[in-house]
């Protein structure tokens, strides 16, 4: 990746903050975890812009030592430097990244709306770049290409600054961090694109990296004017923020193209991220939906033609509401319904169906992250507790899951979030991990359905 690396640090950083501040009306609460990135971040703001920071915001997930240790970390070095801080720890550790960071983004809204301020990460050009490859494997359009570029509320200065250029200051400042050991692990897709997939498509074809860039950008240009156009055609947001609005007529005057562009950016603002097959629906019921008829979209997010309140202008309204998110509790059913429908997606974790059936004694069929599941069968999914076990051929009187885990080299710090499958209320699969007697995954029945699982992490 090209760096402004004769760019002295210094001069560097404070331009970058300047850059990304000058539209910002009003203060910053300042996202702190404690990694190297984001106490540059604090460092560098106590230094050039004080007087912009409401507040520091860091939030201790409750997942052990390394959590807490970087917390107390921020919350020193905030008062050393006179900075008001935030310390919150979840009261329920959650068992996912997605949960995770769920709990985080609640957190740092809530401070930000006590103090009337944007949040400010630390994300750099290095977490937009793996942010974009990851969504190209999963097939994004030019809306998510965009990634961290994406029009947004929140202020990310180090966007188009490197992260050994913050390395760099970090060194000649002597900043304080703590080392996530996440940063190292290639458990999870992230890990992998960075450590693996970007190093070696970088030396195969050099220049990738900005060429994938200069792409985001250029997505992110377009978002911006896509974001103008629906400003201008009458969206009204609830002030719960869970229910968007707009004439009918502003819609229905579009092009098939022209609505598959501006449901997923009129859903986003409800807080609903249209899937491809919710846009497909909703751009056909655009002109085929009457007055007081409805369509569920992604999540359980609802869409209702109606006709306009009082003193709303006259004509048609299409209205998005937003599911109310439950969090479940751990060990709770994060899924369940039948074997041919699993969700594409629960936590990081994705189920790909396969069209083929593994031959007999193949690799695939060999791969514990392959399964086939009986057809019909009632199916539930959640996250791996202590006491499950599991009756497979080795064991057929069952044996706890740890003992499979610890034979797998599944870390303990990724073990709460790992998904577990049950048919019929018995435990299956733990995917790469082991498969139980109770699945029969012989290939060749034409009655099994067959699942790839694959784990994602961003
Ligand atoms: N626990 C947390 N508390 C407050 N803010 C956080 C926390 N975790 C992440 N953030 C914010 O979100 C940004 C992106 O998160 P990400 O997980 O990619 O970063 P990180 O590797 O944990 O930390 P860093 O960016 O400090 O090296 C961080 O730069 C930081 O601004």
């Amino acid at each position: 990746m090209s760096e402004l690396t004769n760019f002295p640090p210094d001069a560097l950083l404070q331009a970058s903050l300047e850059v990304a501040m000058a539209p910002v009306v009003g203060p910053l609460v300042l996202a702190v975890s404690g990694g190297r990135d984001s106490m540059v971040l604090l460092q560098a703001i106590a230094r050039w812009a004080p007087e912009r920071v409401a507040a520091v915001a860091t939030f201790d997930h409750g997942t052990g030592s390394y959590a807490t240790d970087a917390a107390s970390l921020v919350a020193a070095e905030s008062r050393r430097l006179g900075l008001t801080v935030v310390r919150e720890r979840s009261r329920t550790p959650g068992h996912s990244e997605a949960a995770w960071r769920a709990a985080r983004w609640d957190f740092l809204g809530r401070i930000a709306r006590a103090f009337k301020a944007r949040v400010a990460t630390a994300h750099t050009r290095d977490d937009q770049l793996e942010t974009v490859v990851m969504r190209l494997l999963r097939g994004a359009g030019a809306r998510g290409m965009a990634a961290l570029a994406a029009p947004s509320m929140v202020v990310r200065p180090w966007l188009g600054v490197s992260r050994s250029e913050l390395a760099r200051w970090a060194v000649l400042e002597k900043v304080a961090y703590v080392e996530d050991p996440m940063n190292v692990s290639r458990a999870f897709l992230r890990g992998r694109v960075r450590h693996e997939l970007l190093p070696a498509l970088e030396a195969a074809s050099p220049g990738f990296s900005d060429e994938i860039l200069a792409i985001a950008d250029q997505a992110a240009t377009w978002r911006r004017d896509v974001e103008r156009h629906v400003d201008a055609m009458g969206v009204a947001v609830a002030p719960s923020g869970a229910r968007v609005s707009c004439p009918a007529a502003a819609l229905e005057c579009t092009t098939r193209e022209g609505r598959a562009v501006l449901w997923p950016a009129i859903c986003a603002r409800a807080g609903v991220t249209l899937d491809a097959k919710g846009t497909r629906e909703l751009v056909k019921f655009t002109t085929a939906g009457r007055s007081g008829s409805s369509v569920l979209v992604s999540g359980g997010a609802i869409v209702i033609r109606r006709r306009p309140g009082t003193g709303e202008p006259p004509g048609d309204r299409f209205e998005v509401r937003r599911a109310s998110s439950k969090r479940s509790p751990d060990g709770a059913t994060a899924w369940a319904g039948a074997a041919e429908a699993l969700p594409p997606r629960v936590g990081r974790f994705r189920w790909r169906r396969l069209h083929t059936a593994p031959s007999s004694g193949s690799v695939a069929e060999q791969d514990l992250w392959t399964m086939g599941i009986p057809r019909g069968e009632q199916v539930a999914l959640r996250v791996w507790t202590a006491g499950d076990r599991i009756r497979t051929a080795g064991a057929p009187a069952g044996r706890r899951v740890t003992r499979y885990f610890s034979e797998a080299h599944v870390p303990a710090l990724d073990r709460s979030t790992w998904p577990v499958l049950l048919v019929n209320s018995e435990l299956v699969w733990v995917p790469g991990v082991c498969r139980g007697l109770a699945a029969p995954s012989r290939p060749g029945r034409p009655e099994l359905i067959w699942y790839r699982c694959e784990p994602e992490f961003d």
